[in-house]
């Protein structure tokens, strides 16, 4: 039997994918019972990674989607339209979709969800978080009788490349990134992954399926790398740090917010010896702590044509496989999505962190006392405070509090940089 693959962009997952399914050899054998049947683009003359015969290529994807001898559409066009409505028209034909697309389904999710589960289709999506990195059916299935606690990530291969290569090689963001582009790590428009969105579109995805219940995409807070200077970068190194823009959600651990979760995305100060400190290029990682399971790390490449490809192809071969042994496919409850109840998330000024901030102030007596007093009146507690750098008159002074509410040192903060004696304030980052 074979299922005939209507796949929706040929880009750079989109091709990886394609070389999979047209090289089926020493891989699984389901591959065998699949058929690359019609593939849409909107270019029909555009140079391709990949060979097909021109037959093949369309530039109506509509027709696709609702063609009756589709069994599978696999969405790689990427985007909040058309991707989403062909989605939706897939479903409403009775099609499975594997999509890698986290922009549509961390603010379509439940929209797309409810339809798939009236249509009684799948909807898999295991490209769209951590690339070839198996994690999201590994959080539905084999971690599935855990209670999370914790998901910790670098979910993003393209910053996390950046802030490699600027380690690394002192390198200029802007020069890095354009090689992640080329490399095909990055978004068709990289401000999706240098203001950190794709990696908060991923991690409200986790969430969701590490705590059982929606998670609305607006509700998580973000913040990306631009800011992230090399002076930051080597004054971590020397503190004992790596910055990385990490992908935080956990239950709140306070006893007025049960049920709250706290999501977010921002550059962080992470030890030199947590595990994720030395995940560097466009490799990702996943930290999930659950009970009674304790701590489990999935590691791999997060981003790039094969990788991605792979995670993408597993999906497809699951749904066969689902094809192929039932006939009458009903929603497997471990590769379906049925939670309905939205998730309330814990306000940024509640969370809890340490604070690494890096001054110019004016070089003169009594700077550091005004700035304990003021942190000290809002109940932040500083850790270390040294005064490293000097330049004419101006001294560059870099201060790690203890863990405090977010609420409270922002408000330290702001007075802060209204003392006379402050020059500027150019960096304030988390530490974990
Ligand atoms: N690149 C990566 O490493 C990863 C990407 N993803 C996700 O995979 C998806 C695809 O990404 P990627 O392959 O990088 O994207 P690309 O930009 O490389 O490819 C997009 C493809 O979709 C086609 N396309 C886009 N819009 C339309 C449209 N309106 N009508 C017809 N065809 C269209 C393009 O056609 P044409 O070629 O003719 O222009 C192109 O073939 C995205 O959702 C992305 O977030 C997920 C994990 C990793
Ligand atoms: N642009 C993304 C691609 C995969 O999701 C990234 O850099 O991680
Ligand atoms: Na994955």
């Amino acid at each position: 039997m074979a299922y005939n693959i209507g796949l929706l962009g040929l880009g750079t997952v989109g091709a990886g994918t394609v070389d999979i399914l047209l090289n089926p050899e020493g891989r699984h054998p389901l591959l065998g019972d699949l058929n690359l049947y019609r593939v849409g683009v909107r270019d029909l003359n555009k140079p391709r990674a990949v060979k097909l015969p021109d037959e093949l290529l369309t530039t109506d994807l509509e027709a696709i989607v609702s063609d009756e001898a589709v069994d599978i559409v696999v969405e790689l066009i990427g985007g909040l339209e058309p991707a989403r409505s062909l989605i939706l028209q897939a479903i409403a034909h009775g099609k499975h979709v594997v999509t890698a697309n986290k922009a549509v389904i961390s603010r379509y999710g439940d929209e797309i969800y409810d339809a798939a589960n009236a249509a009684g289709v799948y909807v898999m999506l295991e490209a769209a978080v951590g690339g070839g990195i198996p994690v999201i059916n590994p959080l539905k299935q084999a971690l599935g009788v855990n209670r999370i606690q914790s998901v910790i990530g670098i979910i993003n291969g393209t910053t996390n490349y950046i802030l490699s290569r600027m380690q690394q090689e002192g390198s200029d963001f802007g020069e890095v990134l354009v090689d992640a582009q080329s490399l095909g790590y990055a978004e068709a428009d990289p401000t999706a992954d240098v203001d950190g969105w794709d990696a908060a579109d991923k991690i409200a995805i986790l969430a969701a399926l590490a705590f059982g219940g929606r998670v609305k995409r607006e509700e998580v807070h973000c913040e990306g790398i631009r800011s992230i200077s090399a002076a930051d970068i080597s004054y971590a190194q020397k503190l004992g740090f790596r910055i990385k823009l990490l992908a935080i959600a956990r239950r709140d651990p306070s006893p007025d917010a049960i049920d709250h979760l706290q999501i977010r995305v921002h550059p962080t100060l992470v030890p030199l010896s947590h595990p994720l400190a030395s995940i560097n290029g466009v490799f990702n990682a996943i930290l999930v702590e659950g009970d009674p399971i304790g701590p489990v790390m999935f590691y791999g490449q997060g981003a790039g044509a094969g990788p991605t490809a792979s995670a993408v192809t597993s999906d497809i071969i699951n749904i066969a496989a689902i094809l192929k042994t039932e006939t009458e496919p009903i929603p497997h409850p471990l590769l379906s999505c049925t939670h309905q109840h939205y998730c309330t998330l814990t306000r940024v000024e509640e969370l809890e962190s340490r604070f690494y901030i890096r001054l110019i102030a004016k070089d003169r007596p009594k700077v550091i006392g005004h700035l304990g007093m003021i942190f000290g009146e809002h109940g932040v507690s500083l850790e270390s405070v040294v005064q490293i750098g000097f330049r004419e008159d101006l001294a560059e002074i870099v201060i790690v509090t203890h863990e405090t509410r977010e609420g409270n040192f922002r408000e330290a903060l702001a007075e802060v940089e209204d003392l006379e004696e402050i020059d500027t304030v150019p960096s304030v980052i988390r530490v974990l």
